[in-house]
């Protein structure tokens, strides 16, 4: 893997926009060709440009107008870090309970001979090179059904185009897969227009695609009907066939799901609804990941595993109260979520599991004494940080493999909760619950749980929302949660529920 800094080599203009060399790309990508030919298949090239800070909510809005296929969002407002794809110059598509193992041998093999440029020393440091981003069904062993066409057991995808930026650097990375025959003045022609086309809707686009926002009539949210998948009543009797298995033994924990149908006149705005979702809920990730008409999406609190230069961070998150409607309601009910034991002990077997996961991953482990309180729009959670130092060797996608499904998703121990979840949920997850994130060079990468989501289709969307059942779970209570949860995409997409 060659990297390259050749600081001036491009550059960017006043307005931002990133300068190309096309004798640079046709140079570069000459030299791909010459190794594909030497080893036989394909060479990536990645060539990252530094840029200007932009709001990634536009960057994603004018990926949309350059056409140039599937658009990918992840940013947290709270740390202001973001990236934004567009197009796909290459997909790992991987099956079976192996999934995550395979997606990382496939990207090791990839990167082996990738010929990678950073045109500047000046760049967000963890995400420059290729970046791949994508995620994971919650479970293999459950059938996939046709709503979740497009979203295989794991992907992960290396967008031709990818903005990044941090708190005050960004750039795009340019990603290309050159073959032994390739026309390379011809793709470093397709190149060099597509980056035009991004810098005048940049010089001139931004503007005017202010003015249109800001002219805009406002948009009255159309009537949305909500269809439960399983009624009120059937969700709370598996919720209580739940507590008499975890009861008899069974198990001591199990996250049990249901999952909302969503309907409207007009298609849902997913632009839209990621500006919402971006700025009710700062401290969440926020993403998107298009298949064809289909966007996976939400706003999930819950990280799974950060991996920067060796360190990685995560948390256990579980254990829920709602948001009081005054400060002084508000305290209360953080304070008796602090002292719920059955909160407590639903909360402890997610610390314990990750624990023992990271135990053999990482040479040191460090768990927070007692769980915090995360407090969301509409929610708190019990909250453990949790921070280890990843054994040489080891990636962000092992760590992902051991990790999932921790005990806030799946249940506890692992093996019979997910038998039950197969057996009496009735319900496709698909992603909802899986690993999504990003993953770059250096073992450097961001993983999220994809709760609070939902797969919006044009006019129709499917939310999901689950509780962890515990012992001393009460039906009608687990209920009343998974309305909170639902309403982040409900508000989301537009709804007032
Ligand atoms: C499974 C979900 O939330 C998990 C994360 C935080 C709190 C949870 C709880 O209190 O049950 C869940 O474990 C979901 O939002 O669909």
């Amino acid at each position: 893997m060659d990297i390259t800094f050749t600081d001036n080599a491009y550059n960017t203009n006043h307005s931002g926009s990133p300068l190309y060399d096309r004798d640079h790309l046709v140079t570069t990508f000459q030299q791909a060709r010459e190794r594909a030919h030497q080893l036989e298949r394909p060479i990536l090239v990645s060539i990252t440009l530094p840029m200007i800070v932009h709001d990634p909510q536009l960057l994603f809005t004018i990926f949309q107008h350059l056409d140039l296929g599937n658009r990918f969002f992840w940013a947290r407002s709270a740390d202001k870090r973001a990236l934004v794809g567009v197009g796909e110059a290459m997909t790992i598509e991987t099956t079976g309970s192996e999934r995550v193992t395979t997606a990382a041998a496939a990207w090791r093999e990839l990167r082996q001979h990738a010929i990678i440029e950073k045109i500047s020393s000046n760049l967000p440091p963890y995400t420059s090179g290729p970046v791949l981003l994508g995620g994971f069904t919650f479970d293999t062993l459950t059938p996939h059904t046709a709503l979740w066409e497009g979203f295989p057991a794991g992907l992960l995808i290396l967008p031709f185009l990818l903005f990044h930026s941090d708190e005050d650097k960004a750039a795009l990375t340019i990603n290309a897969l050159i073959g032994a025959d390739d026309d390379v003045e011809q793709r470093a022609d397709q190149v060099a227009k597509t980056l035009q086309r991004l810098a005048l809707v940049l010089q001139n686009g931004i503007d005017q695609l202010a003015a249109e926002d800001g002219a805009a009539v406002e948009k009255k949210p159309g009537e949305m009907v909500v269809h439960d998948m399983l009624s009120a009543e059937q969700w709370k009797e598996q919720v209580a066939q739940a507590v008499k298995k975890i009861r008899s033994g069974a198990f001591e924990k199990v996250v049990l799901a249901r999952g909302v149908q969503v309907e409207q006149e007009d298609e849902f705005d997913v632009d839209d609804t990621l500006q919402r979702l971006s700025q009710s809920y700062p401290s969440a990730y926020v993403f998107a990941i298009q298949r064809g008409t289909r966007y996976f999406m939400g706003a999930t609190p819950e990280r799974l595993v950060c991996s920067e230069d060796g360190q990685i961070q995560t948390m256990a998150l579980a254990g829920s109260a709602p948001r009081g409607a005054s400060e002084e309601e508000d305290h209360r009910f953080g304070e008796e979520l602090l002292k719920s034991e059955k909160n407590q002990g639903e909360h402890h077997f997610v610390v314990t599991t990750i624990h023992d996961a990271l135990y053999s991953l990482c040479s040191r482990v460090w768990v927070a004494d007692a769980p915090r309180l995360l407090k969301l729009k509409n929610i708190q959670h019990l909250e453990t940080p949790i921070m280890g130092n990843l054994k040489p060797g080891h990636s962000i996608l092992e760590a992902i493999e051991d990790l999932h499904p921790t005990p806030a998703v799946g249940g506890y121990p692992r093996l019979p909760a997910l038998a039950a979840i197969r057996e009496d949920e009735h319900l496709d997850r698909g992603w909802y619950a899986g690993p999504i994130g990003w993953i770059g060079t250096g073992g450097n990468g961001e993983f999220a749980v994809a709760l609070r989501s939902g797969l919006v289709d044009g006019q129709r969307a499917t939310l999901f929302a689950g509780c962890g059942i515990v012992a001393d779970s009460d039906p009608e209570s687990e209920y009343q949660e998974s309305c909170l949860k639902l309403q982040v995409m409900l508000r989301g997409l537009g709804g007032d529920m």
